[in-house]
Parts: structure tokens; C-alpha cells; sequence
């Protein structure tokens, strides 16, 4: 075909680049019933491969291709076999046993989200058997085992909090299109994404998860915040003083900015007590936290969905 275009034309042999394949976002609920209270768990599982598919890409060749299917099916047997309790262990579990047991998996990333659900009050007690959804965040953990290593990222996401007061914006750089008012007093809100590396497998992984939740809560509480980069990075570094088993943090944050609605229009004054909450355009603010000494993060970070955008 001709290139219309006058710019560089390339005519070099065209290879297959890297390529990784799964079944994403396997909706798995377990109910644990071996007493009358029951326990739930309920999670959204994707399994990825990585290794030399090449042929099933040049060839269509499947002899080393484990059905997607077959991946999935695996995650729902797990959920019996192995348990579903700590999402990072299951997540181990299953990422070990691609790599180990099929033979031409190099690697395995499991990434789960968790979505958890709250015992319902019945006459004043909580029953047995019925919950009601908890709206607070995501728990999430993203594990890659491969032939030099395993890693392994707890993490939230979709913690939305919200502080009246104690955040300022002020001194910031001005230029001819600078229309912002510099605040001593406004509304910080946000929804967290917050991920963390671990450096081992030898976690009591719910209860770490729960004190670096708290953590995060109470440093967006308690810092003055002069600026979100600035209740970011605080936040990281008090997570990695609480928990010495983490090299890293990284976070993200939608600024959801809350205007002073303008009520002097209607002689009515607006003393920071009424605001619009506007959903976009919004600010985001991202962060890496980490040690001077962290180890190379590998692969932790290669995530599945979202991998080639
Ligand atoms: O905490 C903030 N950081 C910014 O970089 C920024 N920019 C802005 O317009 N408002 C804010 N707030």
C-alpha cells in the first residue's frame, strides 16, 4: 500500500510483542456454613498468564494455552479447596499453582478485589445468616509469582473521605490564566486508591490490612493539610512507619473539589457551609511513598486489566 504521508517509512520484519492472557473479573461469592452463623466472603478474581504463547498468536496453536475456562474454573474450585479468607493468600495460592503445575506458565498475576459485606441487625442483633453491603472501599491485593519471585500489593480503593476543615491551598505558583482563590479553610475530599508493597509472604494479612486502613484515616484526620500532595505523602510515610513488612506505597487521589456556593445573590451569607460538590473536571494527585533501601519492585507493579492503555 502507498504512505500517503512524507514521514518515515518503516519495513522492518513485524514480530509479536508482548502478550499475557486470563479471565478477568471472576465474580466469586463463598459462604462458609459448617456453623449456623455463617461467614461470607465475596470477591472479583482475574487470573493472568504469562510464558511463550506464541504459537496459539502465529499458529493459532493451542497446545500450550489453558482455556481461559480452565482458569476460572480453578479460581472457583480454590475458593473450596484452598479457602477464601486473607485475599492475598488465596491469591498466592492460585498464582503458585499455574506457575507450578502447568507447565508453560512462566508467570502468574492474580489481581482481587474484595467487597464486603456487614452482619444485619435484627432486633438488635446481628444475624446469623443475612448481611447488608458495606459501602466503605475495595480492599484489593495484586500477586505475580514467577521463576525469580513473588510479590505481592495489598492495597483499597474507593475510600471516599471527606474533611470540613483543617485543609488550606495558598502560595501556589500564578500565571496570566491563575483565576484561584487562595483558601485558609476548605473542604478536602477525596477517593483514596492506596496500594502497598510487601517485601515477604509472612503476613497476618487481615490484620495488617485493618491497621494500614486505620492509618490512612487517621493521617488524612489529623495532618493539616496545607496541600493533597502534601496529606499524600504523609499518609504514605506514616503507613510505612506502622508497618515495617512495606517497601512502598503509592496512592491516588481525585481532588472532589466542594465551591463555596454563592448565596450573596440572595443577601444570604455563605459562611463555608454550603457548597457545590463537582464531580469533574477534579484534580488527581499521585504519589509514590517508599524506603531509600526498597528492593526492586519487579514485576509487582505489571498489572493486568489495563495493561496495554
Ligand atoms: O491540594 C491541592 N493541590 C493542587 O495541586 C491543587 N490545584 C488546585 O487548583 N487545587 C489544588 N489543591
Amino acid at each position: 500500500m502507498s504512505n500517503p504521508n512524507n514521514g518515515p517509512h518503516l519495513g522492518g520484519k513485524i514480530v509479536l510483542g508482548k502478550n499475557q492472557y486470563g479471565k478477568a473479573e471472576n465474580r466469586i461469592v463463598r459462604i462458609y456454613r459448617e456453623s449456623p452463623r455463617h461467614e461470607i466472603r465475596d470477591v472479583s478474581v482475574s487470573t493472568c498468564l504469562r510464558g511463550d504463547f506464541s504459537a496459539a498468536h502465529l499458529e493459532g496453536d493451542q497446545s500450550t494455552v489453558l482455556p481461559t475456562d480452565s482458569q476460572k474454573q480453578t479460581a472457583f474450585s480454590y475458593a473450596k479447596e484452598k479457602g477464601l479468607d486473607a485475599i492475598e493468600e488465596y491469591g498466592l495460592a492460585l498464582a503458585r499453582h499455574f506457575v507450578n503445575d502447568v507447565e508453560p506458565v512462566e508467570g502468574a498475576r492474580i489481581e482481587i478485589e474484595e467487597y464486603s459485606w456487614a452482619r444485619a441487625v435484627v432486633e438488635g442483633a446481628e444475624h446469623d445468616h443475612t448481611w447488608v453491603r458495606k459501602g466503605e472501599e475495595v480492599r484489593t491485593a495484586a500477586v505475580t509469582v514467577d521463576a525469580d519471585g513473588t510479590w505481592v500489593v495489598g492495597g483499597l480503593k474507593d475510600l471516599v473521605i471527606l474533611k470540613s476543615t483543617g485543609s488550606e491551598f495558598f502560595g501556589f505558583l500564578k500565571d496570566e490564566y491563575t483565576v484561584l482563590e487562595e483558601t485558609h479553610d476548605r473542604v478536602m475530599a477525596t477517593s483514596l486508591v492506596v496500594q502497598w508493597r510487601f517485601v515477604t509472604t509472612e503476613v497476618d494479612w487481615n490484620s495488617v490490612y485493618t491497621d494500614i486502613k486505620e492509618q490512612i484515616v487517621s493521617t488524612f484526620a489529623t495532618v493539616h493539610s496545607l496541600a493533597l500532595q502534601q496529606t499524600l505523602y504523609e499518609i504514605g510515610k506514616a503507613v510505612l512507619e506502622r508497618c515495617p513488612l512495606l517497601a512502598e506505597v503509592r496512592l491516588s487521589a481525585p481532588n472532589k473539589h466542594h465551591f463555596a456556593h454563592d448565596l450573596g445573590r440572595f443577601g444570604v451569607e455563605n459562611d463555608n457551609e454550603v457548597f457545590h460538590a463537582a464531580d469533574r473536571p477534579y484534580g488527581l494527585i499521585q504519589a509514590t511513598v517508599q524506603r531509600s533501601d526498597a528492593p526492586d519492585p519487579g514485576p509487582a507493579w505489571s498489572a493486568y486489566a489495563g495493561w496495554l492503555s
